[in-house]
């Protein structure tokens, strides 16, 4: 290969860290030299706006745009996404359909001195950006209060150090990725807690009609990982899930029967529906819609309303 390879991602320190593997792994792959694959940095206007509240400004494309404008310009091959932040279709000529080995799809609770979520004082305050976490947190204990917690890991912490919350949650597959082991953590399991869709999972897009990067990226395909995430975003996009709704799945395999768990909550956690599919992997996408479908026959009209 006599051109570079150019792999499109954000900046920021876990996003630098998924483009790193992915180039690693494609290195280890084809045999191709470090300086053959380019990273490429774009700032997205989610990664500007840092004072208001993500939904606010609208949408779950904020940290995609201005990347899969430069994929379709032609100015970067492929681009290194968290699956979790990614809308369920694509721009028009663009395609999301390789999923890397999943990393611990799990949330983690983190506290300061180690106290276990179980343990939490009567009223304490939670810090969570996330309409997700925060409606399961709510559902399970209603004298919790939780405040607006956005940033990066650093940031995060250091909130937690101020003392403006006694807890966060953060994804366990970022802790790990960002080898951050000096902050403790306790995962949650998600039988208390549902994880995202298809946290853990490193997608990478690219576009559609480009043969040749398809069949590079073909060795770092993961069966496995492709399944459970097909499953867990045709449940999202049978619910045409924006990061306004508190939507939670987690699909799990078993040789090639496949497991899909999902729930939909009011934002005040006040009420929860949650039903499960079980399939061979190859009905991954009909057991999610119809996940879908048969929670939205649960809901009143009120149900996705802000409370
Ligand atoms: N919304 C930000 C985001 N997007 C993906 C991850 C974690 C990594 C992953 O799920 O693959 C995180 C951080 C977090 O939720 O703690």
């Amino acid at each position: 290969m006599t051109s570079t390879l150019k792999i499109g991602t954000r900046g920021s320190p876990l996003a630098l860290a998924q483009a790193h593997e992915t180039r690693a792994r494609l290195m280890a792959a084809h045999g191709m030299s470090e300086e053959s694959i380019e990273i490429v940095v774009i700032s997205t206007t989610g990664d500007r706006v840092q004072n208001r509240a993500l939904r606010e400004i609208g949408g779950k494309g904020l940290f995609t745009r201005e990347i899969e404008e430069a994929m379709l310009a032609g100015e970067i091959d492929i681009a290194v996404h968290s699956s979790k932040d990614m809308p369920t279709l694509q721009p028009q000529g663009l395609v999301l359909d390789c999923f890397l080995e999943r990393e611990d799809p799990r949330d983690a609770f983190i506290t300061l001195d180690g106290t276990a979520l179980a343990d939490l004082r009567e009223g304490a305050v939670v810090g969570t950006s996330s309409l997700r976490r925060k409606a399961q947190l709510l559902h399970k204990r209603p004298d919790l209060q939780v405040v607006e917690f956005r940033g990066n890991v650093q940031t995060r912490m250091k909130k937690l150090a101020d003392g403006v919350a006694e807890a966060t949650f953060l994804a366990l597959a970022g802790l790990n990725r960002l080898n951050a082991q000096h902050i403790s953590r306790q995962p949650v399991e998600p039988s208390e807690m549902l994880p995202a869709i298809a946290q853990g999972a490193i997608g990478i897009e690219r576009r559609v009609d480009d043969t040749a990067t398809d069949a590079l990226l073909a060795p770092l395909r993961h069966a496995e990982t492709h399944h459970r995430v097909a499953a867990e975003r045709a449940f999202l996009a049978g619910l045409d899930g924006s990061c306004e709704t508190p939507i939670a799945g987690l699909a799990t395999l078993d040789g090639n029967t496949l497991t899909l768990k999902g729930e939909i909550l009011r934002t005040d956690g006040s009420e929860v529906l949650t039903g499960s599919r079980t399939g061979p992997t190859e009905q991954a996408a009909e057991m999610g819609a119809s996940l879908a479908v048969e929670l939205l026959a649960q809901t009143t009209d009120d149900f996705f309303d802000w409370t």
